[in-house]
């Protein structure tokens, strides 16, 4: 059987990478095949050209490049590491994916969300997420910042009306697809917020067996 590709999507420092290791981990317990990857990047190509995203100034793409970048890199990343994954039956989790293209490039960057999916779809042979958990976070800004001592990636290091575009796209995303995509709270403990995605994730659990006492 198929495996479920979950996506983690948010904005900067609102946990996505603790918690892909700490879901990975709860899943991995129930004992169930879990691959870890991230965007951009999860393939050998897809992590060059994540070097060329988001590295050197601010005007080395013109935001058009830049969504066509993003959307080569996630065309490889799907047909090199995700699908095949998925196909042997292993469980996908992926820190950011299309989500992140239509919040960032469409939303944040004024192409637009139909353009944006629409040159990613292109590149996907129909390889979509079964789940999208939206981590939501007030002061990510702050803990990205400590993170990266102060020193963001040439996305990162936008402006804050830029990251505030992007944290509205993503409510509106979830308004459009409540079913696919669950905005989580992430504040407080990492294990608190772990629980709350695995309860977000309840209905795609294998059913537990039950043995008699
Ligand atoms: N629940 C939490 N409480 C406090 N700090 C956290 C929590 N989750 C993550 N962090 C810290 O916040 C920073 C950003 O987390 P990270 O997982 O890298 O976020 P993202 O991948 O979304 O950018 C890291 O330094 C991480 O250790
Ligand atoms: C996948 C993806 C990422 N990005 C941006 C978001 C981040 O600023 C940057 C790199 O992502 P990432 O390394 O996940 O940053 P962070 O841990 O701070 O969240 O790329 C896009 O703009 N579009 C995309 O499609």
């Amino acid at each position: 059987m198929r495996g479920s590709f979950i996506t983690l999507e948010g904005g900067e420092g609102v946990g996505k990478s603790t918690q892909a290791r700490a879901l990975a981990e709860a899943l991995r317990a129930l004992g169930l095949e879990v691959v870890t990857t991230r965007e951009p990047g999860g393939s050998e190509g897809a992590e060059m050209i994540r070097a060329l995203l988001l590295g050197g100034p601010e005007e080395r793409w013109t935001a058009e490049a830049e969504a066509l970048l993003f959307a080569a890199a996630r065309a490889d990343h799907v047909a090199k590491t995700i699908r095949p994954a998925l196909e042997r039956g292993a469980w996908v989790l992926c820190d950011r994916f299309l989500d992140s293209s239509l919040a960032y490039q469409g939303g944040a960057g004024g192409l637009g969300t139909d353009r944006v999916r629409a040159i990613n779809l292109f590149g996907l042979g129909g390889t979509l997420p079964d789940r999208t958990l939206v981590l939501a976070l007030s002061d990510g800004a702050e803990r990205a910042r400590a993170r990266d001592n102060d020193a963001p990636d040439r996305i990162g290091g936008r402006p804050a009306d830029y990251h505030d575009a992007v944290a509205a796209a993503f409510r509106g995303l979830a308004g459009e697809e409540p079913e696919r995509i669950r905005c989580i709270d992430a504040h407080g403990a990492p294990e608190a917020v772990t629980e709350r995605l695995m309860t977000a994730l309840a209905d795609l659990l294998p059913a537990q067996q039950i043995t008699p006492g």
